[in-house]
């Protein structure tokens, strides 16, 4: 008995967990036509018409498969023709990659093996806008802000923005992904650092260390001033048990004091492992005499200290904050520290950076202030540096990234054994859509994978992207990308469900069939519509090549390499060599034959793969044939 699982995917986010690169793809073509699909980066938001170039003529990959497959990409280089104003890079030119922050010199070297590197440092946004429409990559830091404009300014260049340390909240992550721009970060080089940095604020705060030293500088001696309070024995809220705030909570139990911490999302093991007991909001901050921010500011944590939350406090609390100053309401912070509530804060991050120099924030005789220095030890900038240098080339040479913030990370052995259905799963998103009468607007599509697997095993977020992908981009000027392939078809109005279904086929194999349907819709060959009136196409992956083996109800056997001639006809001898005979004719080489029917002598469908595309002429003397019902000509 089949069972079955489904899911509707058209707002369902692509993002998720872990995830290490694609090297293992099996066969070259497989791996090609992978790089293809996650170069192949929109030009513009799918919201906006096209109004200029994409980036897939920027040939300077130096593989000659990518290449191929780049030349594949017909509808990229026929749109292109109409936007000659865009500076395009040649096709033996390098990836031009722009840092805008100062980065590690080995991240640097690591960069220039690969590109062409513009370090630009202190650009204005209007320069960054004006220099971006001629990069390929761009890496920052927190102070480069990667809005709207500067994706827009881009014209689909920029490929990949690789953000050197963990928070990306400067840069706008919807329109990277509208403009199927990979984000990438480097979310581990620096977390020691900033843990580091953390406990000497918190020290530093408890003793008045920085207060005490400004007063001395200033000819004074202090020392009934400058009394401190004790860590020892003291609670400290962790807030945000994530990589840094785990850090610091380890080196706090060092120092003895006693470790609580909030975080909705962490695992209570990993608070266990360290001796963490993991509370409420609520009670964290009620309960602690020193407070230490590690969540990262999103929405939810925008402000999530205000005076409100001040108000539940413990009077006379301590707060380190080297998260972001965001998650602070900075005017509710300086009263809390007015009246008492909050004795002392120690600060690394800011709303705005830099702050106003006369903000009274900034100049509260109770708060410690670094200037966003948390990661800045040269152990971390290297790290940071390297790790983020090897994810933009990997992204540039079109591998899936590790670090990847807003496209689906795949483990790389999960990947290794989708690699030929991804193939197949955008070839029949293309057949599909070619069968497709003009003038039908397609809405629905159903996918519903086969496998012996149990479903839920089944990660098909890289196989619907392609169907996706191989639906879309016949039949729009859009570009789409593992990045954008939902986006794009939700902008489309396509409402995508999939289906997973248990079948009794071979286990070793990850899926045995997948099928497209889409409903609502007339078809240009109408032996593709199936019996319940769906244009349905049904593939499988032979000995690692796609096959298309089912159309509409008929049985085929086809493989999807090349162009296909699909022909319905009365089953009799003699059709193969009357439509070979008038191939040949006009030089077009046939590279398969296949028959398939329904009942013998009734009606059947003849598959001929063709290497070249046949002139009208040529197909209209098949369509003469007399035994001939009705045929198509689909590219692949
Ligand atoms: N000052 C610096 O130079 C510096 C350096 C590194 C990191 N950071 C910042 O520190 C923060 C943490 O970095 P990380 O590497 O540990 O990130 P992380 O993703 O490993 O950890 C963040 C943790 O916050 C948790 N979280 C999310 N929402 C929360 C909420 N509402 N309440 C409590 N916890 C919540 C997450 O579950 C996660 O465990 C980020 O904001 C990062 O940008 C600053
Ligand atoms: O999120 C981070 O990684 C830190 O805030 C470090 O930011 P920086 O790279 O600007 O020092």
């Amino acid at each position: 008995m089949a069972s079955s699982s489904s899911t509707t995917t058209t707002t369902k986010s692509l993002f998720s967990s872990t995830f290490s690169a694609s090297r293992s793809s099996s066969s070259t073509a497989t791996r090609t036509s992978l790089l293809s699909f996650l170069r192949s980066t929109s030009a513009t938001p799918i919201s906006q018409k096209l109004s200029h170039a994409n980036n897939s003529r920027h040939h300077y990959y130096s593989v000659s498969p990518i290449k191929n497959v780049l030349k594949t990409a017909t509808e990229s280089e026929t749109s292109l023709s109409k936007y000659p104003d865009v500076d395009l890079v040649s096709s033996d030119s390098k990836p031009t990659i722009l840092v805008s922050e100062k980065l590690g010199s080995a991240g640097i070297e690591l960069l220039k093996g690969f590109g062409d590197v513009d370090c630009s440092y202190n650009l204005s946004p209007e320069q960054l806008c004006e220099k971006i429409s001629r990069c390929d990559a761009l890496i920052v830091r927190s102070g480069t802000k990667v809005t709207r404009e500067v994706f827009e300014a881009s014209k689909g260049r920029l490929k990949v923005v690789g953000r050197a340390g963990v928070g990306i909240d400067n840069v706008d992550l919807q329109a990277a992904t509208e403009f199927g721009c990979l984000v990438v970060n480097a979310p581990t080089a620096n977390t020691v650092a900033a843990a580091e940095h953390g406990i000497a604020l918190l020290a530093a705060m408890a003793r008045n260390v920085s207060q005490a030293d400004a007063s001395m500088k200033s000819g004074k001696w202090e020392r009934n001033k400058y009394v401190g309070v004790s860590m020892v024995g003291k609670t400290v809220a962790v807030m945000g048990f994530g990589k840094v705030g785990s850090e610091v909570a380890r080196r706090a139990k060092g120092l003895g004091m006693n470790v609580i911490a909030h975080d909705p999302y962490a695992p209570a093991d990993r608070a266990r492992a360290i001796g963490v007991e993991l509370v409420s909001f609520e009670q964290a901050i009620a309960t602690a005499d020193f407070i230490s921010l590690h969540m990262p500011l999103t929405p939810t944590t925008s402000k999530i200290f205000n005076d409100q939350t001040f108000s539940m406090m413990k009077k006379g609390v301590r707060i380190v904050n080297v998260a972001r100053g965001g998650v602070i309401d900075e005017d509710a912070l300086v009263r809390a520290l007015d009246s008492g509530i909050v004795a002392q804060a120690a600060l690394d991050v800011f709303t705005e950076e830099p702050p106003q120099t006369d903000s009274k924030l900034i100049q509260h005789h109770n708060v410690t202030v670094t200037p966003h220095l948390g990661a800045s030890t040269k152990e971390a900038q290297e790290g940071v540096a390297i790790e983020i240098a090897e994810a933009v080339v990997g992204a540039l040479k079109g591998e899936l990234s590790a670090t990847a913030v807003n496209a689906p990370m795949v483990p790389a052995e999960v990947m290794s054994e989708l690699a030929p259905y991804v193939v197949l799963a955008e070839k029949l998103g293309r057949l599909a859509v070619q069968l497709v009468a003009g003038g039908s607007g397609i809405k629905s599509i159903k996918v519903t994978y086969r496998s012996a697997r149990d479903p839920d095993d089944l990660d098909t977020r890289l196989l619907r992207a392609m169907i996706t992908k191989g639906i879309i981009e016949p039949i729009s000027s859009s570009f789409v990308n593992l990045v954008n392939a939902d986006f794009t078809a939700k902008q489309k109005g396509l409402r995508i469900s999939e289906e997973r279904v248990v079948v009794d086929a071979n286990p070793e194999f990850p899926v045995d069939s997948i099928q497209v349907q889409i409903s609502n819709v007339d078809s240009k060959f109408a032996s593709a519509v199936s019996e319940n009136g769906e244009v349905s196409i049904e593939g499988k992956v032979k000995f690692g090549i796609p096959h298309l083996t089912c159309l509409g109800s008929f049985g085929v056997d086809v493989s999807l390499e090349g162009n296909l001639i699909l022909c319905r006809q009365v089953d009799q001898p003699g059709m193969i060599g009357k439509v070979g005979n008038i191939l040949g004719k006009q030089n077009v080489n046939v590279s398969f034959m296949s028959v398939g029917r329904t009942v013998r002598r009734n009606k059947a469908i003849m598959a001929i793969g063709v290497d070249e595309e046949p002139n009208k002429d040529t197909l209209n003397k098949i369509g003469q044939v007399p035994a001939i019902e009705e045929f198509v000509f689909l590219k692949l």
